[in-house]
């Protein structure tokens, strides 16, 4: 392929970078032909020089992240080193000497989405970040471009590939958490603190990101309610099996009749008729319902280095053949300021759990409990909770019908409130029934 090449700068040669470089280096006679221009990997930048890199030439190899994304001729930027400090100062450095970025940082866009996009404007360049959201899945050109002329009003999806193995190795396996854990980051699933995967920290920030691209407003990931994993008890698991459910880490954003938006992050009980229900492993799924399109779903891997890889150079090649035409590509203009509503005007259906006082008169009173909040119950089932002789305890699992969160909080605190009650209150929402 003739022309002059792109010259391409690499930050980060982790998981996705090392898998980046290699389809960068393995693929460069097709990626030219597709872009019309070949590509110069021109440097990539590593913490550890000694460390071995098979695949990846040493002549390439530099610590020098700002010499790197400041030097003459650099076309475009792509940043896998994650985190907010030093991404966020390397990429507007990057822009600010006419570079076009690439990211799969979705910690960092949710957090500095505003100063990152509006540089990249000021600059005359491209901000792509496909990998950030669900991996491989394209999600964010199909909501910043194909569906662009609709009107969505809910994406739902499972967005953490880690937290989704983890549960799914708890679930089908009777897998304990840690061991679970420990092979979603040996699978090069998990962030680099898996804190963020775990407690729900990175699908919060992909929960802002789809939200604003849904919605035209700006939503940080610090505005999304966010529940984790980590309070997941086996126990849950079970009593979701007896209901016909899974347990799924969801992500939720939907457009209120009032105008607000709801996003947030939490487990969920999940119908195994739901499509959601299925998805194992480290997959993703995003359902988007739109006013027009109806509903769609995009299924696909949501974590580990090659399918990131995949989405990162997809990126590649359109960022480049931009560059190469002397146009940067559609930004998302946030033009609305629809407010993130309080968790307490959510409304959903939940399944409460409780271990109560085995004797006359508590079922009644547990259903008084629920019905002066408002709160109408669809099933009750019970079991004895410990087994043990002389224990005169049982297990309530109540599922109700659909209720307002903050009715549902007041109720649970007035159930824990009750001294027929002998444990901790537990709750889940369910979605999808
Ligand atoms: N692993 C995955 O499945 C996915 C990761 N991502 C995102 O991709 C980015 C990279 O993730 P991974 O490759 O998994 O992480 P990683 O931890 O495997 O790789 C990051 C690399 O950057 C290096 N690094 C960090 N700071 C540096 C600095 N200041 N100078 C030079 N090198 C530095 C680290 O030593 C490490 O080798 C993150 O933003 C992550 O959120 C996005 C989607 C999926
Ligand atoms: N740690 C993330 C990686 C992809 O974004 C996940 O588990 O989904
Ligand atoms: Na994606």
């Amino acid at each position: 392929m003739d022309g002059e090449p792109l010259r391409v700068g690499l930050l980060g040669g982790g998981t996705v970078g090392s898998q980046v470089a290699r389809l960068i280096l393995e693929h460069g006679d097709d990626l030219a032909a597709r872009i019309g221009r070949p590509l110069e990997l021109v440097g990539i930048v590593v913490r550890n020089l000694d460390r071995p890199r098979p695949g990846l030439p040493a002549s390439l190899l530099t610590t020098d992240a700002e010499g790197l994304v400041t030097r003459e001729g650099i076309d475009i930027a792509i940043e896998l080193i994650g985190g907010i400090d030093p991404a966020q100062d390397l990429i507007l450095k990057a822009m600010s000497h006419g570079a076009s970025v690439v990211t799969a940082n979705k910690a960092l866009l949710a957090a500095k989405g505003d100063e990152l996009f509006g540089a990249a404007q000021h600059a005359g360049v491209d901000l792509y970040y496909e990998a950030a959201v669900a991996g491989a899945i394209p999600i964010v050109r199909p909501l910043s471009e194909s569906l662009v002329g609709d009107e969505i009003q809910v994406v739902m999806g499972i967005v953490n590939g880690t937290t989704n193995y983890i549960l799914d190795k708890m679930t089908a396996e009777g897998m304990d958490y840690q061991t679970a854990l420990v092979q979603a980051q040996d699978l090069g699933y998990a962030e680099a603190d898996p804190t963020a995967d775990v407690e729900g920290h990175d699908a919060a920030a992909k929960a802002a990101l789809l939200a604003s691209l849904a919605f035209h407003t700006r939503v940080r990931g610090d505005q999304v309610h966010r529940e984790g994993i980590t309070g997941v008890a086996p126990q849950d698991i079970r009593a979701a099996r007896g209901l016909g459910c899974v347990v799924k880490l969801l992500a939720v954003a939907k457009l209120l009749d009032d105008g607000q938006i709801s996003v947030r992050v939490h487990p969920a009980m999940v119908p195994n008729t739901h499509p959601l229900a299925s998805v194992k492993g480290a997959y993703n799924a995003i359902f988007v319902e739109a006013a027009a399109a109806g509903r769609l779903m995009f299924l696909g891997p949501g974590a580990g280095g090659a399918p990131t890889a995949s989405a990162v150079v997809g990126d590649l090649v359109t960022v480049a053949r931009n560059r190469s035409r002397g146009v940067v590509g559609p930004v998302q203009p946030m033009y609305n300021d629809h407010e993130v509503a309080p968790m307490g005007l959510v409304t959903t259906r939940y399944f409460v759990r409780l271990r109560v006082q085995d004797e006359p008169g508590v079922l009644a009173g547990v259903a008084g409990v629920f019905a002066r909040h408002h709160i109408s119950v669809q099933d009750v089932q019970q079991t004895p909770a410990g087994g043990k002789a002389g224990d005169a305890s049982a297990e309530l699992y109540l599922l109700t019908h659909e209720a307002k969160e903050a009715d549902l909080l007041e109720c649970v605190a007035d159930l824990q409130a009750s001294p027929q009650v002998q444990a901790a209150v537990r709750f889940m929402r369910v979605e999808g029934m």
